[in-house]
């Protein structure tokens, strides 16, 4: 398959509750071509893929599931991307070693990479509003997810959605051949 047939990815990273989802819907509803958009949260939110039980040790060790499934998701990525399907997928960068990770499964494609800004108090009230994810897990997030890379492109979620999909559409149009996960591609290769 040639380099153009392969699909291209938007990627958000951002806290937990910054508005990542509810962006990826934004900017699947204006851009000009199809994207698909395939999260994490598919697994973990709706339908009825992981098992209910997840334990600390054992069968259902979640300390053994879980760096599989995190594994089995970035193949996943690069599979839907090679068959060439454009995706628009939010990402919670955890670790510079996950980042290595995704950068590495996504080396070979068009990958434009946004980081997705929200102030700690408003993340902290979308996430008690919501209701549905862990109190505390916004407030982690905030620590660490903006300090592994820069990116090629940031918003500040507090503005609207459409917005914001409207602003990154355009800087997508208007990326640079080589974005910031080959510039990591390379960093990492050489450590
Ligand atoms: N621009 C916005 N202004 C106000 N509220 C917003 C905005 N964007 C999203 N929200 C609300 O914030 C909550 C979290 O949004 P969303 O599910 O998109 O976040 P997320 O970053 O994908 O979260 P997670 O990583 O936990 O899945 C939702 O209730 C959503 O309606």
């Amino acid at each position: 398959m040639t380099q153009n047939q392969q699909g291209q990815i938007i990627l958000l990273n951002g806290a937990s509750s910054a508005g990542k989802s509810t962006l990826c819907r934004a900017i699947q509803a204006q851009i000009d071509q199809p994207f698909l958009q395939f999260s994490l949260d598919f697994f973990f939110f709706r339908g009825e893929v992981l098992p209910d039980r997840r334990d600390s040790e054992g069968p259902f060790s979640w300390p053994v599931m879980r760096p599989k499934l995190f594994e089995g998701y970035f193949n996943c990525l690069s599979g839907l991307l090679d068959a060439g399907n454009n995706l628009v997928v939010d990402y919670i960068v955890e670790t510079r070693e996950q980042l290595a990770a995704l950068v590495q499964r996504l080396s070979a494609f068009d990958v434009f990479y946004v980081g997705v800004h929200c102030p700690l108090e408003e993340l902290e009230r979308r996430e008690l509003q919501r209701g549905d994810r862990r109190p505390g897990d916004a407030r982690m997030d905030f620590q660490t997810v903006h300090t592994f890379s820069g990116y090629d492109f940031e918003v500040d979620s507090t503005d609207s959605p459409e917005h914001n999909a409207e602003k990154i559409i355009a800087a997508w149009k208007a990326r640079a051949s080589s974005g910031v996960f080959q510039q990591l591609f390379r960093e990492f290769t050489s450590s």
